[in-house]
């Protein structure tokens, strides 16, 4: 659905050139919702802005649904982006508009008939739950609200994308979980593909398909979610990923650990229905080693179970290398995480 080819954007002022987007490529499946997680400044909102152009990039194509953005400009621009709403941390709402006015209003600008804008209004005010508000102003609204109305206006010229840029960024955890909810349900209803800018993993984690990690301008690693939670390439990855599940062990505990003879300290993680597997059980009837648990967590990524499992392994080399031998053959990924001198 959207092709990202080598993508430049740099800004220039008076002190020199810095560049914001180093060579960026990436490819958003049709129907996908794509986290592009970073830290502040690594160029997310850049990135975002580029894909409507909005911003105009250096160098580098933006490709959606079979059109290269950046070849386009005037009317041809105007209507292409048609095709692509955004969502912002802030609303943007127009304050002296009604809720319903708001929704109407790209629609306005479109030329829709007074009739067809009204029928349309009313099917997004159900589709985002606001059909009670319709004749309230955005400063009668909460945040999760004014976020509803934000997502309706997107929608309304019927885009089959989608950009949010750290849309519940401004918003308390429960208030984000509902708007996160709804743009789960839009994506599948609607087959609507979602790019969500974001610096916090628990939105990742809760909706997304698939991320790209991008750090310092570049994108550093991508792919699907489960791939990306299990096996992350990047030292930024790992880091995103330990804010949501938290998985190191205190200094002191590593360092008293350290002192056993015949011992090793092994991070497992199961994915999907493995994530209810009795592994310890098994694993001590299966081999002759010893098992002491350090730390063991289960939630889910998306909606699959997701299971992490420290463990004190103690045996002779033989009797580890065993219980290695065993859990490989169970598909489960195992990390050493310290081994005893
Ligand atoms: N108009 C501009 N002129 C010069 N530099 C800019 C401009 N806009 C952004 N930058 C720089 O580009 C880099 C990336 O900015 P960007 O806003 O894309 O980061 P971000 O990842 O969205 O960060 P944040 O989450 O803090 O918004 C930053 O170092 C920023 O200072």
């Amino acid at each position: 659905m959207i092709q990202i080819k080598k993508l430049v954007k740099e800004y220039s002022s008076r002190q020199g050139t810095f560049l914001a987007l180093d060579n960026v490529s990436l490819h958003i499946p049709k129907g996908a919702i794509y986290g592009i997680i970073g830290l502040s400044g690594a160029g997310k909102s850049t990135l975002v802005r580029c894909l409507n152009l909005l911003e105009k990039p250096s160098s580098g194509q933006i490709i959606i649904a079979g059109q290269d953005l950046t070849q386009l400009s005037g009317k041809a621009l105007r209507q292409a982006r048609q095709n692509i709403g955004m969502i912002f941390q802030h609303f943007y709402l127009l304050q002296s508009r009604t809720v319903a006015e708001n929704i109407a209003f790209p629609l306005e600008i479109a030329g829709l008939h007074k009739r067809e804008i009204t029928a349309r209004v009313e099917e997004l005010l159900h589709l985002v739950g606001l059909k009670d508000k319709a004749t309230s102003y955005p400063a009668q609204l909460s945040g999760g609200q004014k976020q509803r109305v934000g997502i309706a206006r997107s929608l309304a010229t019927k885009p089959q994308v989608l950009l949010c840029d750290e849309a519940t960024s401004a918003l308390d955890p429960q208030t984000t979980l509902s708007i996160l909810n709804l743009l789960r349900d839009i994506n599948q209803k609607l087959g609507l593909t979602i790019v969500m800018i974001t610096h916090e993993m628990k939105v990742v984690k809760e909706i997304c398909t698939d991320v790209a990690v991008i750090h310092e301008a570049r994108i550093v690693e991508y792919g699907p979610i489960e791939f990306v939670f299990t096996q992350p390439q990047s030292d930024i990855g790992r880091e995103f990923i330990a804010t949501v599940f938290p998985t190191e062990l205190q200094a002191d505990v590593l360092s008293e650990i350290a002192t056993h003879k015949d011992s090793e300290i092994v991070r497992i993680q199961f994915l999907g229905s493995r994530a209810s597997d009795p592994i310890i059980t098994d694993l001590l009837k299966a081999c002759d080693v010893r098992a002491n648990i350090l730390y063991g967590s289960i939630d889910h990524i998306r909606s699959t179970l997701f299971g992490t499992l420290t463990l004190e392994l103690l045996g002779n080399p033989e009797q580890l290398q065993q219980a290695h031998q065993y859990l490989a053959s169970r598909e489960l990924k195992v990390e050493v995480i310290q081994r005893a001198l």
